[in-house]
């Protein structure tokens, strides 16, 4: 066990929270970025000749660099060595690279290229060249995002451990949530007013570059209160970030629960709502124009919550019982979406708002509970471990409720909009979320006990650990 002293806690509630609205604005640009595209599949199909599995190349593009040339990892261990600043604006940079680039593949006149990849003679697949363009900025592009999202996280941190952290990081993912709803309702209206699929892009870059010039500033103010906090008597220089680090935190075992909590958790949320449209239609008999507004009800319901919650930690603490009880409502919302005889509207409002609540639950104390169990000087690298994982769930669960519906739950068709179309039955679907679900509560109950043996406070309000903000931390 190693012992080291925590930087003074710095600079005044004013400059604080200037810091959390520069850097939240900063990956709220970014969020909207991330999702800009989902509302326009239709439209890029009828305007660009795109076809579904197009579209799902394009999508699925997002994580390609991130999980499999580990640039997650990369990007954590960058944060970590090089500091907050070096990382967001290499961000930044990489999210403004990618869009240009998917921007360009957008509007050019490729003239309906194809390239086609082939090894010895055998051709392996083609693709429209537009396409492998758009896909490549948005691979580009997920590097970018999801940095910035461990970098803000540990900016966040830096700023505000011990001191209503919880309530930072939740306003911090609010901020994220408020990018998902410009995306999801601005998207679409954008591009049919101009008739131009890569309008809603150019405006996003347009955000971003602002998103720069915020982050930019808040880099400013960052290096005046390292210096500053740099000649405070007392402080000691923490200890630099090592790669055998890795290894340090492999071997935290509460580590590992939070990371398998976060993978189920999210791999029950997000890959949903890929599906949930169609879910409203088809089980709910809500009509096709509508059917998206309900399930666009989940970010809003986070905006308010999540920093709620994040509140409540900091003040009464149970942050391992929030996270229970946010794996207990996946269960009972997704249980309730399986039973058939359930179809009733208002029923579907009332799961998604309680699904909105879940994940307004874990987040506000999944992210404040990571500092706890590692050392700041690693928290990039685990924050990135912790999302690498997570995105493998994110990537492939989708493909496999896809895979579900095609092979087991086709139940005829249906007439939508006019359009015959395959009718299928989401129970077991749902009752796959619901697994997800049950298996959260496994992992936070192990959490739960794993803090009980080991003292990491999970359960103690945040605000509580100020009075030890500048004393001895204990360290793995
Ligand atoms: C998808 C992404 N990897 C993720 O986990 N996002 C979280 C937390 C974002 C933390 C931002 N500083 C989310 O809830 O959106």
């Amino acid at each position: 066990m190693k012992e080291i002293i925590r930087k003074k806690m710095a600079a005044s509630p004013v400059l604080r929270w200037t810091v959390l609205g520069l850097v939240s604005f900063t990956m709220l640009t970014g969020y909207v970025i991330a999702d800009v595209m989902a509302p326009l599949k239709t439209l890029l199909e009828q305007q660009l000749g795109w076809d579904s599995s197009d579209y799902g190349l394009f999508t699925s593009g997002y994580g390609w660099l991130n999980i499999f040339l580990l640039m997650l990892i990369f990007g954590g261990m960058i944060l970590d060595k090089k500091g907050v600043r070096y990382a967001g604006v290499l961000s930044v940079g990489l999210m403004i690279g990618g869009t240009l680039l998917k921007y360009w593949a957008i509007t050019a006149d490729l003239g309906g290229a194809v390239s086609s990849f082939s090894i010895g003679g055998h051709s392996l697949f083609s693709v429209k060249s537009q396409v492998l363009y758009a896909t490549l900025g948005f691979a580009v592009f997920g590097v970018g995002v999801e940095m910035i999202g461990i970098t803000a996280n540990k900016a966040v941190v830096k700023w505000f451990r011990g001191r209503s952290l919880a309530l930072a990081l939740g306003i911090n993912v609010a901020a994220g949530r408020i990018g998902t709803a410009i995306a999801m309702f601005g998207s679409l209206p954008l591009a049919r007013m101009t008739g131009n699929p890569g309008a809603p892009l150019a405006v996003c870059l347009l955000l971003l570059c602002i998103g720069l010039l915020s982050f930019l500033v808040f880099c400013v103010l960052d290096r005046r209160e390292d210096r500053e906090t740099e000649t405070l008597p007392g402080t000691e220089k923490e200890e630099e970030f090592k790669l055998s680090d890795i290894v340090k935190i492999a071997k935290i075992k509460a580590f590992w629960y939070i990371t398998i909590l976060c993978v189920l958790f999210y791999s029950a949320v997000f890959p949903f709502l890929k599906y949930a449209t169609e879910l409203m239609i088809q089980k709910f008999h809500v009509s096709p124009g509508f059917a998206g507004a309900i399930p666009a009800l989940l970010p809003f319901g986070n905006i308010l919550l999540t920093p709620l919650f994040g509140s409540i930690y900091d003040r009464r603490g149970h942050g391992a019982t929030i996270m229970l009880i946010g794996s207990a409502l996946l269960v009972c919302v997704y249980t309730l979406f399986a039973i058939p005889a359930l179809t009733a509207n208002w029923m579907a409002v009332v799961l998604v708002l309680v699904l909105g609540a879940a994940l307004s639950l874990v987040p506000s104390a999944m992210w404040p509970s990571v500092t706890k169990i590692v050392p700041y000087r690693m928290l990039g690298t685990s924050y990135s471990m912790i999302f690498w994982i997570q995105n493998w769930g994110l990537a492939f669960v989708p493909l496999l409720i896809g895979v579900v519906l095609k092979n087991h739950c086709i139940a005829g068709t249906v007439v939508i909009d006019g359009v015959v179309s395959t009718r299928y039955d989401y129970t077991l679907p749902m009752l796959i979320f619901a697994g997800f679900g049950a298996l959260s509560i496994v992992f936070a109950l192990l959490l739960r006990r794993e803090d009980a043996r080991k003292g990491y406070g999970l359960e103690k309000p945040n605000d509580e650990l100020q009075t030890n903000s500048t004393t001895k931390t204990q360290i793995p």
